[in-house]
């Protein structure tokens, strides 16, 4: 194993290389397992299969019983997501579905920014080492194993390096320009992935809510488009500052945002998006003044398209756009309160 090793140190300055190896030991080709595994896990387009081939990848060729891959979200700020890749009953890696709490050590190692290694409580040996790119740390690789990992460290180290480069890209690849937030492609991924998450304190819903600025054109009629996208920048960070760290914000294009809220009741929800509209209303954007924004939201379930809950949340915004801008309206309200009029119910479309 201390080939596969030894090669990913080659492309480290000599001050760096914390490999023990000798330069004599280090072998001259490149084993084709070694740029097949990094061919297969850098083919992914989408982040949580890139994240899922770092982690087996990097287990089979550690070898490691386990690796653990915790990322910080793009702002920092925001909850880390984690990958666990376990070996199973048949000795293959797999996956391990279960969400599992970073351990205190990851988040010392992202702080850091330097690898470490210790033993647990359990008597299992652990590697730690930073995923850095432009000085920052984007998360943090964990192997474990029987025996000490110190060997593996230039390998975990590679496999950082180049997971830090793909990574932006395709992080890039997902962000509005101007604001930062997720792009429209991303949408169906996080929708997915929070329907399938276990529920909060026994609440399942997840609430989709879309937000057009009120009266927009007449911003930039107004100030002129440089102003008008300041707006929508600030509006941005409005909603960074408003909404849960686990709820997630996208610009959808235009003067149209959407936020997933997960774990809310129908008055959770509710609740959420008026505290935002009502602070937007109140702030007081440069030179603009005040600006206002309606919301109109819906139920998501695991049985719909995502084009039926956005066209529910799309039903309701324009309801509240007809009823006096400002305000904030639920699709599930108004069809039961009758007030949407004789539409047909979003969702039972018959296919034949
Ligand atoms: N500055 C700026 N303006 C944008 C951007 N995208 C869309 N717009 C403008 O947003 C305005 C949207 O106008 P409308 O759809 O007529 O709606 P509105 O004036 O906001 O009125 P209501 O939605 O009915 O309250 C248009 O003037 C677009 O040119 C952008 O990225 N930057």
């Amino acid at each position: 194993m201390s080939v596969a090793y030894d090669i990913v140190a080659q492309g480290k300055p000599a001050a760096s290389a914390r490999t023990e190896a000798t330069p004599a030991a280090r072998p001259l080709v490149l084993p084709a397992r070694l740029l097949d595994t990094v061919a297969a896990f850098t083919h992914h387009r989408d982040i949580d299969a890139l994240d899922q081939g770092l982690a087996l990848s990097l287990a089979e060729l550690a070898p490691a019983r386990a690796v653990v891959l915790c990322k910080r979200a793009i702002d920092g700020l925001r909850r880390e997501s984690i990958v666990r890749c376990v070996v199973d009953a048949q000795g293959a890696h797999v996956v391990d579905a279960e969400a599992v709490a970073g351990d205190p050590a990851l988040a010392r190692c992202m702080e850091e920014q330097q690898p470490h290694a210790d033993v647990d409580a359990r008597g299992l040996h652990r590697l730690f080492v930073p995923i850095l790119h432009e000085g920052r740390a984007l998360g943090a690789l964990q192997l474990e194993g029987d025996a000490p990992l110190e060997g593996a460290l230039a390998l975990a180290e590679g496999f950082a390096r180049i997971y830090a480069n793909y990574i932006t890209l395709l992080q890039e690849s997902e962000r509005d320009k101007l604001t930062g937030l997720y792009n429209r492609r991303t949408f169906e991924r996080h929708l997915q992935r929070l329907l399938r998450q276990p529920p909060t304190a026994g609440v399942a819903s997840v609430w989709l809510a879309i937000f057009d600025i009120d009266h927009f054109k007449r911003v930039n009629d107004t100030y002129g488009h440089v102003y008008g996208d300041e707006v929508i920048l600030l509006l941005a960070q409005q909603m960074r500052a408003s909404f849960r760290h686990d709820d997630v914000l996208f610009r959808f294009g235009g003067e149209e945002f959407v936020v997933l809220l997960a774990g809310h009741d129908e008055a959770g929800a509710r609740g959420a998006l008026e505290r935002f509209r009502e602070r937007v209303a109140q702030h007081p954007f440069p030179q603009v003044g005040h600006v206002t924004v309606s919301i109109g939201y819906a139920r998501a379930s695991l049985t719909d398209y995502p084009e039926m809950v956005i066209d529910r949340a799309d039903k309701a915004l324009y309801f509240a756009k007809q009823h006096g801008r400002n305000r904030t309206h639920g699709y599930e309200d108004l069809l039961a309160r009758g007030a949407l009029g004789p539409v047909a119910v979003t969702g039972s479309i018959d296919l034949f």
